[in-house]
């Protein structure tokens, strides 16, 4: 009935506005409580109407059967490795040699700059909108299909926003844990005699790894966006920074500490100033990965071997990690 089906789009509506304010915002509008009751009214709706039960409602991100392995992914565009830089002398030579390849003058070049997560790197293939595939990085050209167990993390959309959703994009990015959510994940296991996890990055390495999706859905999992690898349709970005814009409008996280600076005096700071919030933040990041902006730029610059030359991560210093 006609009723009943704008009653299930309106909560569907509803819940992915809710999942976008919360994690892409960080400024939720309902509590949890309205949340959950929301989505049980669905759920009923659903058991009643068994056809409104579609592929992209916020009810299915719970998976079906546990699967006997995962299946291969062969990345359509390889998910490389940054080089690395350890000092400042480091970084203002990858800006030298960037400036020197570009023939420019490197004090104005930008430079779209963010926290390494210390998480593990997946990529997500979007078809008219739905999610229809998320893999590992694995060893960079092949990774295992999780779609599963990425389907049950809440800051990852099923189904992408806006009024300019592209008929293919694939977009890489961060799964990580939070302390907060470590720490809990960690006390209930000590309960439970379970294994406990070293780091978050273990934790959420082995959550993503479960053939059972209701454990990953169990688990605090996060994702925060940083790449846009593949994207067909309408394309009228210049820069890195303006794809992350595009992919928050299109319901995805990107890091709330990104900033697109200038030269090399603006990466030294960037890097010198994050690494004074790091002990701050309630994920784990192991350095800063600084961009060339300018994407016109970055096509001229290619890639050495295996990571690319308008890319570099600055590192720090591991941190004294408290094993819990
Ligand atoms: C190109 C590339 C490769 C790995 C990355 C890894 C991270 C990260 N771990 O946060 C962020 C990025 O912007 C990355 N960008």
């Amino acid at each position: 009935p006609q009723a009943v089906r704008e009653r299930a789009d309106t909560l569907h509506q509803q819940l992915d506005d809710a999942n976008y304010q919360y994690y892409v915002e960080d400024d939720p509008r309902i509590t949890d409580a309205e949340y959950d009751a929301l989505l049980r009214e669905l759920q009923s709706l659903e058991a009643e109407h068994p056809e409104l039960k579609t592929p992209d409602s916020p009810t299915q991100r719970v998976g079906a059967a546990p699967a006997e392995r995962f299946e291969e992914v062969t990345h359509a565009v390889p998910m490389l490795s940054l080089d690395n830089a350890f000092d400042d002398a480091e970084l203002a030579a990858f800006v030298k040699r960037v400036a020197d390849k570009l023939e420019c003058d490197g004090d104005t070049l930008a430079f779209c700059c963010e926290p390494k997560l210390d998480g593990l790197a997946v990529a997500l293939v979007y078809e008219n909108g739905r999610l229809v595939q998320g893999a590992t990085r694995g060893d960079g050209r092949t990774g295992e299909d999780v779609t599963l167990n990425l389907r049950t993390i809440r800051s990852i959309p099923l189904k992408l926003r806006g009024d300019s959703i592209p008929p293919l994009i694939e977009v890489r990015g961060e799964v990580y844990m939070r302390h907060s959510g470590f720490e809990a994940l960690n006390d209930r296991a000590r309960e439970n005699g379970d294994k406990v996890f070293a780091n978050p990055r273990n934790a959420a390495a082995g959550s993503l790894r479960q053939l059972d999706s209701s454990i990953a859905a169990a688990r605090p999992l996060e994702f925060c966006a940083y790449q846009v690898a593949r994207l067909e349709g309408e394309d009228d970005a210049h820069s890195h920074s303006d794809y992350l814009k595009r992919l928050r409008t299109l319901g995805f996280r990107t890091s709330p500490l990104l900033d697109v600076v200038k030269g090399e005096r603006g990466v030294i700071d960037f890097c010198h100033r994050l690494g004074e919030q790091r002990n701050g933040l309630d994920y784990d990041i192991d350095g800063a990965v600084i961009k060339v902006d300018s994407l016109r730029d970055q096509r001229e610059l290619g890639f050495v071997s295996r990571a690319p030359r308008w890319a570099i991560a600055y590192k720090y210093p591991a941190q004294e990690q408290t094993t819990t």
